[in-house]
Parts: C-alpha cells; sequence; structure tokens
C-alpha cells in the first residue's frame, strides 16, 4: 500500500508502466492503481484476449486482392483523410512521425511517413491491411480507441506488446454522419512523454476536420448551417454543424454541435430547426443567405451562424412561393443537358472546335478537354456522347484526382476473380470495360500518376484491356475523351506527363474558355436562369455589368450558384434581378475582383479583348485587326508575349 503511494506521488507513467510489467509477469494479473485507469481496462481486456508481452507483431500484410477491397470499401474515408493526414505528417515530419489511418475494425487503410525513421521492427507492423485490434496487439492506440470510441494516447511501456513499448501512439476515433465510428487517426512517434499532449490536439484537430469534410460532402443537396458561441471559430475545425433538409428538419448534426447546444444527438436529430433556432427555415435561410450570417440569441447562449452549404432545391425551400416558371419535367431534363450546338451557339470559335470534337470522335479519335475549373469540361464530354454514334451505349466518367493511386490501376483496368489469393468473387470489371463500346471519360488526366500513364498508352495503342493480375485480354472500342485543368505542355516539359501519351490523347483539343473572355454571357445567363426555374426573368443592365466586369474564378458553376441564390431572393411576381438580389459576400467580392479591376491585370484584359475579338471574327487575324484598329503584326506579337 505504501509502496504503491510513493509511486503515485512521485508518479512517472513509464515508471509506472513498466512496474506493472513487472508485477504482472510475477503475479499473471493486472495491478490495480498503477496504471491510468483507461489502461488498466484496456490491460485487462487484452489479459483476457489471450495476448501475452512478448507475443510477436503480425507484419505480414493480406493478399492484394483483400487489400483492394478494403481501400475500395473505405475509398470515401481515404480520400476525405487524405490532405489532413498529409498535412498532419508534413508537420511531424521532424519528429519522424507516421500518420496512420485504421477502419472501425482498427485495420489500417494508410500510412504516411517513413517507417525506416522510426527504426524499429515494430514499424513494419505499420502496413495497409494490417489488424491493431486489442484482440491482436493487446493495448495500443488504434485498438483502444476503437473499443473505447474516444482519443486515447498510449506511451511507451503503456503498450501492452513489447514490440511496440518504442512507440508513442495518439489516435483518436473518426464518427460518421450520425456519430457512428467510421475509423481511428493516429500519430506514432518514439516513445517520449514530453511532446505526447501535443500529438494529441494535432490528431483531433485533423480527426474533426475529416469528419467535417465527411458530414459536409454526405449532406451535398441539403442545407448546412455552420455556427460557434465565438465568430473566430467559424470556419474551424471546432464549428458545430447541422443539416436539415427541405422542410426545415433536422437530418444530423457533428458531435461540436451537440456539445454547443448542450443536447445529445438523439434529443436533437429529427427535431424541426425552429425547435433550437425559434424562428422558421425560410425565415432563417433567408436571412443567412441575405446577411451572410446571423446571430442568434438563445435561451442559454449566443450562436453565430453562417450558411455553409447552399441547397441546390433552394427555390424548392421557399415552397410557400409560386414557382417562377412551369416548364414541363422533359424541358428541365433537355435544358439538364445542352447540346454542343447550344454550347457553342454564340462563341463561333468554341463551336467550330466542338464541331470537329464530335466528327473526331465518330471517327474514334480521341477529344482532350482543357479549361478552368467549372467551364463545363464534363458538360461537353457529356453532349459529344449523347450526340456521337454511340450515344445509346455507356458513358462512364472517371475522376482521376479523386481516385487513391494506388486503386487508380485497379478502377480503370479491374482485375479477376481467383487473380489473388481471396480475391473478390468475379474480380472486379475495370471501367475501359464498362465502358466498352460507349465513352470513357477520364476527368482530371493531368493528374495521372506517372507510372500509370505508360499502362494507359499501351492499351491505347495496342485497344486492348487485360484485368490486373492476367487473364484474358478483352478487345477494346471506345471512344476517349479525357479533360483536365492543368497545362499538359508545361506538364510535359517538365517531365510530369509522358509526351507520347499527350499526343495519343490529343487527337482533337478542345479549349474551354473562362467564362471572364467569354462573349456569350447573356446567352449563358437565359440558359442558367431557365435551368434554375426562373426562364422569365431578366437580369438588371447594372447587374449586367458587374457580371461583364468580374473575373468569375469558378466559371459557369459560380455563375449558376449566384443566379440560383437571387433567383430564392425575388420576392413574389418579381421578375428582374438587382443588385438587392445579390449576396453582400459576392458584391464585396464583385467589387474586389473585378478583371478590370486586378493588379497586373492591364495585359491580360488586353490579351482577352484580341481573343474575344478573334472568336467574334472566327479566327481571322486581319478582320480583328481592322475591329480592333491595330496592325495584324501587332495581334500576333501580343499572342506570343501571352504565350511565353
Ligand atoms: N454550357 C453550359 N450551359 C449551362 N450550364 C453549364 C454549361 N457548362 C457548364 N455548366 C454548368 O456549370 C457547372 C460546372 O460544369 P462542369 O462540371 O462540366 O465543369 P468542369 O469544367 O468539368 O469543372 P471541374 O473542372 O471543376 O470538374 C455545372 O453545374 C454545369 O451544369
Amino acid at each position: 500500500m505504501s509502496y504503491k503511494l510513493e509511486q503515485r506521488v512521485f508518479s512517472d507513467p513509464l515508471q509506472d508502466a513498466q512496474r506493472a510489467r513487472e508485477r504482472l509477469l510475477l503475479e499473471g494479473e493486472v495491478p490495480s492503481g498503477f496504471l491510468r485507469a483507461q489502461i488498466e481496462a484496456s490491460w485487462q481486456r487484452s489479459l483476457k484476449a489471450g495476448v501475452r508481452f512478448q507475443d510477436p507483431l503480425i507484419t505480414s500484410q493480406p493478399p492484394m486482392a483483400d487489400l483492394f477491397e478494403l481501400k475500395e470499401n473505405h475509398q470515401t474515408l481515404l480520400s476525405m483523410a487524405a490532405p489532413e493526414m498529409d498535412h498532419l505528417s508534413k508537420q511531424f515530419n521532424r519528429d519522424k512521425g507516421m500518420v496512420i489511418l485504421a477502419n472501425e475494425k482498427a485495420t489500417i487503410l494508410s500510412v504516411l511517413g517513413d517507417k525506416r525513421s522510426l527504426n524499429n521492427a515494430g514499424s513494419y507492423a505499420l502496413d495497409p491491411g494490417i489488424c491493431w485490434s486489442e484482440e491482436t496487439h493487446g493495448t495500443n492506440a488504434l485498438g483502444t480507441a476503437v473499443v473505447d470510441g474516444k482519443p486515447v494516447m498510449i506511451n511507451g511501456t503503456e503498450h501492452f506488446l513489447d514490440g511496440v513499448t518504442c512507440f508513442s501512439c495518439t489516435s483518436t476515433p473518426i464518427k460518421g454522419v450520425n456519430g457512428q465510428l467510421l475509423g481511428v487517426l493516429d500519430l506514432t512517434t518514439e516513445a517520449n512523454t514530453q511532446h505526447i499532449q501535443g500529438n494529441m490536439s494535432a490528431v483531433q484537430l485533423a480527426a474533426r476536420s475529416i469528419e467535417n469534410r465527411l458530414f459536409i460532402s454526405h449532406f451535398q443537396e441539403q442545407a448546412i448551417i455552420a455556427f460557434h458561441s465565438r465568430t473566430e471559430y467559424l470556419r474551424s475545425a471546432w464549428q458545430g454543424l447541422i443539416a436539415i433538409d427541405m422542410e426545415g428538419k433536422i437530418l444530423a448534426l457533428n458531435e461540436q454541435a451537440c456539445q454547443l447546444l448542450k443536447k445529445s444527438r438523439e434529443q436533437l436529430q429529427h427535431q424541426p430547426i425552429e425547435a433550437i433556432t425559434g424562428q422558421s427555415p425560410t425565415v432563417l435561410l433567408n436571412q443567412l443567405l441575405r446577411n451572410n450570417g446571423v446571430t442568434l440569441q438563445l435561451r442559454n447562449i449566443v450562436l453565430h451562424c453562417e450558411l455553409l452549404h447552399f441547397p441546390r432545391q433552394l427555390t424548392g425551400f421557399t415552397s410557400r412561393r409560386e414557382p417562377l416558371s412551369r416548364g414541363t419535367e422533359k424541358a428541365k431534363r433537355s435544358s439538364d443537358h445542352p447540346t454542343i450546338q447550344k454550347i457553342g451557339a454564340e462563341h463561333p470559335r468554341l463551336a467550330k472546335a466542338l464541331r470537329m470534337a464530335l466528327k473526331g470522335i465518330n471517327h474514334d479519335l480521341p477529344v482532350l478537354l482543357n479549361g478552368e475549373t467549372g467551364t463545363g469540361k464534363e458538360v461537353v464530354a457529356r453532349a459529344l456522347h449523347n450526340q456521337s454514334r454511340r450515344c445509346d451505349k455507356p458513358f462512364v466518367a472517371v475522376n482521376c484526382a479523386a481516385i487513391p493511386e494506388g486503386l487508380i490501376e485497379s478502377e480503370l483496368f479491374g482485375y479477376r476473380e481467383g487473380a489473388f489469393t481471396g480475391s473478390r468473387k468475379g474480380g472486379m470489371v475495370g471501367r475501359f470495360q464498362q465502358a466498352n463500346n460507349g465513352t470513357l471519360f477520364l476527368d482530371e488526366i493531368g493528374d495521372m500518376p506517372l507510372a500509370l500513364q505508360a499502362r494507359l498508352l499501351r492499351v491505347l495503342q495496342e485497344r486492348k484491356v487485360a484485368p490486373l493480375g492476367g487473364g484474358e485480354e478483352v478487345d477494346l472500342d471506345i471512344a476517349l475523351i479525357c479533360a483536365t485543368h492543368r497545362d499538359i505542355k508545361t506538364l510535359v516539359k517538365d517531365n510530369a506527363f509522358r509526351e507520347d501519351l499527350y499526343y495519343r490523347l490529343n487527337g482533337v483539343g478542345v479549349q474551354l474558355p473562362a467564362l471572364r473572355v467569354r462573349s456569350d454571357l447573356e446567352a449563358l445567363l437565359s440558359d442558367l436562369l431557365t435551368r434554375v426555374g426562373a426562364s422569365g426573368v431578366r437580369i438588371h443592365e447594372e447587374v449586367l455589368d458587374m457580371f461583364r466586369q468580374y473575373s468569375w474564378p469558378g466559371n459557369i458553376r459560380q455563375l449558376e450558384m449566384v443566379l440560383k441564390a437571387a433567383v430564392a431572393f425575388l420576392d413574389e411576381g418579381e421578375k428582374e434581378i438587382t443588385i438587392d438580389h445579390l449576396t453582400d459576400d459576392f458584391i464585396d467580392e464583385l467589387s474586389a475582383n473585378s478583371h478590370s479591376g486586378r493588379a497586373g491585370t492591364i495585359k491580360v484584359t488586353e490579351l482577352e479583348l484580341i481573343r474575344n475579338t478573334l472568336d467574334q471574327c472566327e479566327g481571322n487575324v486581319s478582320a480583328t485587326a481592322a475591329a480592333l484598329g491595330i496592325s495584324r503584326a501587332t495581334i500576333y506579337r501580343k499572342l506570343r508575349e501571352y504565350d511565353a
């Protein structure tokens, strides 16, 4: 008894844990009072599960097919966690930290960091596919966080297996939109007690960010309100999030929202938002949109709220208002997929490129679309397919940037049943094969890893694809459309993109113009207004002028969202969008970011003017020179300057 008291007064967790190890070895039981309560309970469970200190670590990974399947089943979690893991890994690079993501059963999905730097055999058990449950590895941060469902730090000898007592590990659970356990994020460094608290804060911050990202992506079609009692915490990982449906019913909340509102998830979920805010959802949403945020004085707390996510069907939300236009479903559907004629209607140069692309695709020439984000690359790809000879065959789109690097190959080429021990029954048909006879759209092709570019080139040359793991080759008959926002020629120059592949993909190149240089803004506006159900609505000249001056970094996608918001603000019977219907933050953005006002943009504007005029004159340089009152030589010189 006196011994325990003494060691508690001069508590050193590592020494305490070492003593607890010695006692356990001597007595065969976990001694009480030596370890922190969470660790003691975990040691008890480990012992009960039959794990012993000296048990070897499991270092062999499962078969490749199981690994593929594991990653495939957790693709969303992996992609949402990737940026946070990357950030964490850079932050702890100096400390030789390894960042680990595991699933809800403590099986490792992904590891960042150089395990050789940890200089310990134990690090070789930190590979994807290896399970770190308490049953397999005794007390460890991943397995214990899964059991406890809360953050855990395990330092040195607090681990159960001798083989991992050289590590300090900090894990925190990652929860899904309904509070269910999705996985665990962990930071493993060499054992020391000094930094572990700092590690915990960093890991928790990263885990909250991942959860918030998952939350936002899960409720893409709903309104998401972000809030906090302190404004400086808005837009941070600690903000509360609530997703509501079109009737204003709470669909889900994140952990921080429950803490801020001091209520459990069960108490709040499925309740009307009015029960919390005291305001009808329509009033609240309209206020949030109009004022860029509101402060709510609730009974026991002040909440600063922002509308984080704008529901696509906002007009449906303000359902008491008459719909602005009553186009038939069919009309709506057809306007959802503009034709290439419509896309290029008032843009001769684009129209010509699109006509050539359609001819090309019908003769099996690949098409390469290039344009900034939101310029309509996917819209064009679909239009080309819909009007091609393959229109009744599949259109398969793959975003190369959204798939984890290790999975792109199996995603594109598939793998065979029996290709690997334990491979999935029926294997997996790759996207190439899915698109056979139809069109394959490879978006963000500029992000394809170099190693895979070689394989892609081979497939395109041979027009055959063999699933991973060998097996029969399948003849391919596909139209290929690729897209990128990157400058592929620069990537080629930098050796980041294979030159031979570039020429293979660039059968017909189509440059999609940025919105700021398009001469058909009015036509696009009327098209987009129809798409958002407001075909009879006009746009005030002053707003049009502002739109013409603005640089539109998000291009057509951004314009579409601005119009949706403006339409939602129209009062009943109102038929004109004026400056009053634009949100304050967009008006600020307009004045700060008009392309004629930006520093250093005179040259850009000049070149845009030349390009625009060239478009209008269908590429005729003499006509352009005459229209602008400058010489042909000046036009060539300025275009060369731009290229340089
Ligand atoms: N010609 C068009 N007419 C009407 N809407 C369009 C047109 N082009 C694009 N859009 C709309 O703009 C948005 C962005 O289009 P899309 O996804 O095709 O762009 P993208 O260039 O592929 O973007 P990213 O590079 O970010 O993937 C979509 O909502 C789409 O409906």
